[in-house]
């Protein structure tokens, strides 16, 4: 199951961009102004899948609005500014994309953000509560390993929580692995599979290169420095931005893709499968990325954890502790907030 599941996402990341539309969807990007939140729906407005595009900020959003409406996309482009506006620009979403929030500055942990994005995403997730409760929720909010559990417990306290719908965007990770293994395998990476498990920061970030569709065959050296790469792509950005953010223009391809695949899942298509970090009981981390066959519904069916050998046994041992922590930290902000 799980082979054929990596084998059809392989084909995936390129067609996310291509589909022809069928249903009516409508996205709403919360935090639209930003550097993910523009290129993100750029690249939204530029798919036939996406039939209304609902941007929100509290800064900028009717430039931004007024800029990609002079697309010639079919799709509606309408723009909403300020809290006030919130839920305006929420209803009738069938999707949410959440890049709202600070970035990583050098020197900083994404767990560092949780201070600011926590509040962020506290209160989108309330709005998305009162005035899209069935919309499927993508979170790109950073620390995503805390961000996710907090949009849960906070739809769970307005009583319209359904974990199946709400998502940590994992996607990312999974695109730098396919670029940075197809790249040392010479396999085109649009053609390469990675499954990437866990969370969405340093150690919790568990690439399982024994399972990639093709098949790779490094050395344990290479193998351990594949890894380490994967698990500290962010910070390679940062780092290389040098104080002016983290990855934007990656990020938006990556929570392009996943979107649309929620988009395409919704219009019917079948087997359209991603790795995303959801509400789990896959291990002992209550929220964990494992692959997912996406449905109408969003998550239709865990696909649960890939066959993982010794040295990704040894790298899941390093991430539960590490999940449980963000995970309660997330968890208890809800409850003292
Ligand atoms: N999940 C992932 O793989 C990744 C996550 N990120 C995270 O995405 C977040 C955004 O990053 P950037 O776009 O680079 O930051 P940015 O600072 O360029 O943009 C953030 C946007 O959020 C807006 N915003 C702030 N408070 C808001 C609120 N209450 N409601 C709506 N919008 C609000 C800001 O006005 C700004 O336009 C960060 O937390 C970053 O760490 C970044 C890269 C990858
Ligand atoms: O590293 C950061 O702060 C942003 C992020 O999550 C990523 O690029 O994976």
């Amino acid at each position: 199951m799980f082979a054929r599941a990596v084998k059809a996402a392989a084909s995936q990341g390129a067609k996310n961009f291509s589909t022809s539309s069928q249903n009516n969807v409508k996205v709403a990007v919360c935090g639209a102004s930003g550097g993910i939140g523009q290129p993100l729906s750029l690249l939204l407005k530029n798919s036939p899948l996406v039939t209304e595009l609902s941007l929100y900020d509290i800064v900028h959003t009717p430039g931004v609005a007024a800029d990609l409406s002079h697309i010639e996309t079919q799709s509606k482009v309408t723009g909403y500014n300020g809290p006030e506006n919130l839920e305006k620009a929420l209803k009738g979403a069938d999707i949410v994309i959440i890049p709202a929030g600070v970035p990583r500055k050098p020197g900083m942990t994404r767990d560092d953000l949780f201070n600011t994005n926590a509040s962020i995403v506290r209160d989108l997730a309330a709005g998305v509560a009162k005035a899209c409760p069935k919309a499927l929720i993508g979170i790109i909010s950073n620390p995503v390993n805390s961000t996710v559990p907090i949009a849960c417990d906070t739809l769970q306290k307005a009583g319209v929580l359904d974990p199946r719908r709400v998502f940590g965007v994992s996607t990312l990770d999974i695109v730098r692995a396919n670029t940075f293994v197809g790249e040392a395998a010479g396999v085109d990476p649009q053609k390469m599979a990675v499954p990437v498990i866990g969370g969405h920061s340093g150690v919790t970030i568990i690439p399982v290169l024994s399972q990639t569709k093709p098949a790779v065959n490094f050395a344990q050296d290479k193998i351990t420095a594949l890894t380490e790469r994967i698990q500290e792509a962010g910070t390679e950005v940062v780092k290389a931005k040098a104080g002016a953010g983290s990855a934007t223009l990656s990020m938006a391809y990556a929570g392009a893709r996943f979107a649309l695949a929620l988009a395409r899942a919704m219009n019917g298509e079948q087997n359209v499968i991603e790795c995303a970090y959801v509400r789990s009981d896959v291990t002992e981390a209550k929220y964990f990325a494992t692959p997912l066959l996406l449905g109408k519904n969003g998550l239709e069916k865990n696909l649960g954890l890939p066959k993982l050998n010794a040295f990704e046994q040894e790298l899941l041992k390093k991430a539960i502790p590490e999940l449980k922590k963000n995970i309660q930290k997330g968890e208890d902000f809800v409850k003292k907030n």
